[in-house]
């Protein structure tokens, strides 16, 4: 502050155009500050990432004589669950997968994920964020999440990754996330979940006033548009 008004003082035209940038950066601030900016989390798991696709590759091949559950057969958000009750030890299996070296980094992206999220950040009055939970064997996956992020998003974006088992703590205006019940110690977050379709959860039906994203493909500039003022 007191460089910029010494600066302002010594010069009459620099006065003009110091005094913009300095309104530009106080609007920047304030917008944000004030909760004007459009706050978009974007899930990782089943989102941007294909944890569905990459689970079931890797369990076929660790375990090629065991029963599975192809993904047009996959209900419920817990792969874990629907693996127990094909047959007990199943579930165990599975957890085994994700809880593996590995795993987490060399999952696909899905596709137009990237893409999006690079034109969400790149938006006007927009803040996005990627919000993730992640498991609690926490020896590769916190690492390779960021990995991830790092890979398809580059440096810059691991600023903007949340990664917390509540997603309810934090605020925002959306939340697009494939996982149909999110709980947690905040009974009304700010947030507007947009469930993401996923194999798991593409036969719910939904209420009437939620809203669902069937894909990238999708029109997920409308659904940011509706929630600007
Ligand atoms: O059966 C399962 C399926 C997934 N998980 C883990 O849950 C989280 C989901 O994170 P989101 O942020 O909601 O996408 C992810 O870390 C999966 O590995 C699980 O524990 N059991
Ligand atoms: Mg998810």
């Amino acid at each position: 502050m007191f460089l910029l008004s010494s600066a302002t003082r010594q010069s009459g035209r620099g006065e003009t155009s110091l005094r913009y940038m300095l309104h530009r950066i106080c609007l920047k601030m304030s917008s944000s500050a004030s909760g004007k900016a459009l706050r978009v989390l974007v899930d990782m798991d089943g989102v941007l990432a294909d944890f569905e696709g990459g689970f079931l590759r890797k369990y076929r091949s660790r375990y090629p004589e065991e029963p599975f559950i192809t993904l047009d057969d996959r209900r419920g958000f817990w792969v874990s669950t629907q693996y127990g009750r094909l047959r007990s030890d199943l579930c165990e299996k599975a957890t085994s997968i994700w809880e593996s070296k590995d795993f987490f980094i060399e999952l696909d992206p899905l596709p137009g994920g990237v893409e999006a999220i690079k034109e969400i950040a790149k938006m006007d009055n927009t803040d996005v964020f990627i919000c993730t939970s992640p498991i609690k064997h926490y020896k590769n996956c916190p690492y390779e999440k960021y990995a991830w992020v790092e890979k398809y998003l580059g440096h810059d974006f691991l600023e903007r990754v949340i990664l917390t088992r509540d997603k309810t703590l934090i605020t925002g205006d959306i939340l697009i996330d494939d996982k149909p019940d999110i709980l947690g110690v905040e009974p009304k977050p700010t947030w507007e979940h947009i469930l993401f379709t996923a194999c798991h959860n593409k036969h719910l039906s939904i209420s009437s006033s939620q809203r669902r994203l069937l894909s990238w493909n999708d029109d997920w500039r409308s659904i940011l548009t509706s929630k600007r003022q």
